[in-house]
């Protein structure tokens, strides 16, 4: 990464210009994030701004909000149906986006860059929701200030800025970052990760912002939060590129949408509803800011093209500059005549003088094309097609044979030789370049193909092990890490199998935290959930390697225990309520315990549910009893 200047950050940093959210805005920004606010003072405090009313109310009764017909004219009912973190991004995407609308740079597009700005929150705050890895209104706030660095280069430096622009589009993003590099000794994405820094945003996403336009520069582990962050703000440029840029929609920018979408687990199917999502978002919000849009575009265009995979390949131009042909001829003049042509029209030429040397010639140094006369001494041009044929790099190399003789026997022999086609003789520069222009076309589809192949090897390695962390985490309780009632439900079928087969006892502890409404309502449910995590760490150092503590509800745990009877079971259940009893929990004036119900498998039962349904009366006894107890 290269290092932000400190005098290009200081003047930046200084500018009375740098775009910051208003006055009214923070104070909105700032209620908004205390959930317990009254609505009646979010209410007093946003009626201050007639404009921001209307856009409120505007977009509560929006389709997309889903308001019910019910029509909302107030604006207490517009912030029951939009909800805190609407309003948060509303106050905050409205402040930005009416208060620079225009700048000093006539070469930066304002409207553009917001449009996008707001594109790209949209879809990176769908895609965080998605994969889990940030709440909403935060993933919608660094969506929109992604590109500031921009806004702040074109606002405090519009001439050296403007000049940049002029010089590279927006849609050529390798070209800007370079110039701006040049000129100011960094992009703007990282111009923007310090400006963000100092604005005191998180390195959570100050980082994505950084890297999103490069994601392998982030060495973050595959599947860590970072890791997600950040291929999913690339991911949402990319949507942000297609839903803006007419000029962006091509097979490339496909495979681009696959390979970020595979990296946050998301499919085809599942990134064409995400995109639609987006686009639909991305008119209502552009339309109640008053910003322009461009055409609808529709995200079925994306699965056609993927499903089409012969469109992916025929994306470049053939170029001759980096094709080798091969060319055996064994009269020298005629030799140098094609050599000539071949090497005007950009090819790159070896010579051989006959088959022998040509085999040599080939197996040292493989040439793409080969183009050879067919009578020759020492070694034929037939003999050696069939020859090369036989070599795996020879296999796939193009080949044409020079001819005099192109009736119709002639011509079946050298195609069951293996030539791809022949040039008949005399030689005329025209039909050599035709013949070898349809050959470079064909070794163009064939590496494409071979490197969309490679590609989707790649995306299908990484979606299959985003399907494994996504299966991994359909079985975790997130908050204690403990198996869940899912896996808890699965494990003990297994156990019952294997029981049954083993003729093994089996038995089951049913755990419920004593008074643990107590402790949310007096403490939190910050606390509740501290509680919940550290009982279950002792009820798993607690239990022997074998038995499976799952948390299967809100307070309530089993512990599965394979080959142990209802007097090991309980023993094992009575260490467990002492170990937490030490931990001394406070409910109020209560001590916060665990009661245990045990139950052992027994020949009358006649399923699982049967023996969570033993332990589970027992919990009831224990309860009933007194609590702190096993039954
Ligand atoms: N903090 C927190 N609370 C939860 C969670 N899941 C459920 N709860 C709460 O846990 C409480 C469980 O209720 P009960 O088991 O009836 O409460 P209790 O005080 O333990 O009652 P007894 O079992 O009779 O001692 C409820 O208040 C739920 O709202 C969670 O993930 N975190």
């Amino acid at each position: 990464m290269n290092m932000v200047k400190a005098d290009l950050l200081a003047s930046i940093r200084s500018s009375p210009d740098l775009p910051s959210p208003n006055e009214f805005a923070r104070r909105v920004i700032r209620l908004t994030q205390d959930d317990k606010v009254s609505y009646a003072l979010l209410e007093e405090t946003i009626r201050v701004d007639p404009a921001f009313v209307a856009r409120l109310i505007k977009l509560a009764n929006s389709a997309w909000q889903g308001s019910g017909g019910r029509p909302v004219v107030s604006v207490k009912g517009a912030l029951q149906i939009l909800g805190l973190p609407a309003i948060r991004n509303l106050a905050l995407g409205f402040s930005l986006l009416s208060g620079y609308r225009k700048g000093p740079c006539p070469q930066f597009d304002y409207q553009g860059f917001w449009s996008r700005s707001l594109a790209l929150a949209l879809a990176f705050q769908a895609i965080s929701s998605r994969a889990r890895a940030a709440p909403s209104d935060e993933a919608f706030s660094v969506g929109l200030l992604v590109n500031i660095g921009a806004l702040a280069l074109a606002t405090v430096f519009p001439e050296p800025y403007g000049h940049i622009l002029a010089q590279a589009t927006l849609a050529n993003k390798g070209k800007l970052a370079e110039l701006e590099i040049a000129r100011f000794g960094c992009h703007q994405w990282e111009l923007g990760a310090e400006l963000l820094t100092g604005w005191g945003l998180p390195k959570i996403y100050v980082d994505p912002v950084c890297f999103h336009q490069h994601p392998e520069a982030d060495l973050s582990p595959v599947g860590s939060r970072p890791y997600v962050l950040t291929r999913g703000l690339a991911l949402a440029a990319t949507i942000a590129d297609l839903l803006l840029d007419p000029a962006s929609r091509t097979p490339e920018k496909v495979l681009e949408l696959y390979r970020h979408g595979a990296r946050v687990s998301l499919e085809s199917a599942e990134l064409v509803a995400l995109g639609k999502q987006v686009a639909t978002d991305w008119h209502e919000w552009a339309n109640s800011f008053g910003l322009r849009t461009s055409t609808a575009f529709d995200f079925s265009w994306v699965e056609q093209v993927a499903a089409d995979a012969t469109l992916l390949s025929q994306s470049a131009p053939e170029d001759p500059a980096s094709l080798r042909v091969l060319l055996v001829d064994d009269e020298r003049s005629s030799r140098m005549y094609l050599k000539q042509v071949l090497q005007e029209a950009g090819y790159k030429v070896m010579e051989a003088e006959n088959g022998r040397q040509a085999l040599a010639a080939a197996l040292e140094n493989p040439p793409d094309i080969v183009v050879t006369d067919w009578v020759m001494p020492v070694m034929d041009g037939i003999d050696m097609i069939k020859q090369l044929r036989k070599t795996p790099t020879g296999a796939a190399q193009y080949i044409l044979v020079i001819t005099a003789q192109t009736d119709e026997d002639h011509l079946v022999q050298a195609f069951d030789a293996g030539t791809n086609d022949f040039i008949p003789k005399p030689v005329t520069p025209r039909v050599l370049l035709a013949r070898l222009k349809a050959g470079a076309r064909s070794i163009h589809l064939q590496r494409e193909t071979e490197k969309n192949y490679r590609e989707l090897q790649d995306i299908a390695a990484e979606l299959s092990e985003s399907n494994r962390r996504l299966q991994e985490m359909s079985v975790t309780d997130v908050l204690t890490g403990c198996p869940n009632r899912r896996y808890a439900l699965e494990r003990l079928q297994q156990e019952w199998s294997g029981s049954t087969r083993r003729q093994h006892p089996l038995s089951c502890l049913v755990v419920d935290i004593d008074w643990f409404k107590e402790i949310n309502d007096l403490y939190g449910h910050d606390r509740g959930d501290q509680v919940l995590r550290q009982v279950s760490e002792t009820l798993r150092a607690g239990v022997r390697t074998q038995d499976v503590v799952c948390r299967v509800g809100g307070d309530e745990f089993w512990v599965i225990c394979p080959d142990a009877d209802r007097v090991a079971a309980a023993a094992c259940g009575q260490r467990l309520c002492d170990a937490i009893n030490k931990l001394a929990i406070d409910a109020g004036d209560k001590r916060c315990g665990i009661s245990v119900g045990v139950a052992q498998r027994s020949e009358s039962m006649a399923d699982p549910q049967s023996l969570i349904n033993a332990a589970d009366h027992n919990l009831y006894q224990a309860k009933r009893e007194g609590r702190g107890r096993v039954k």
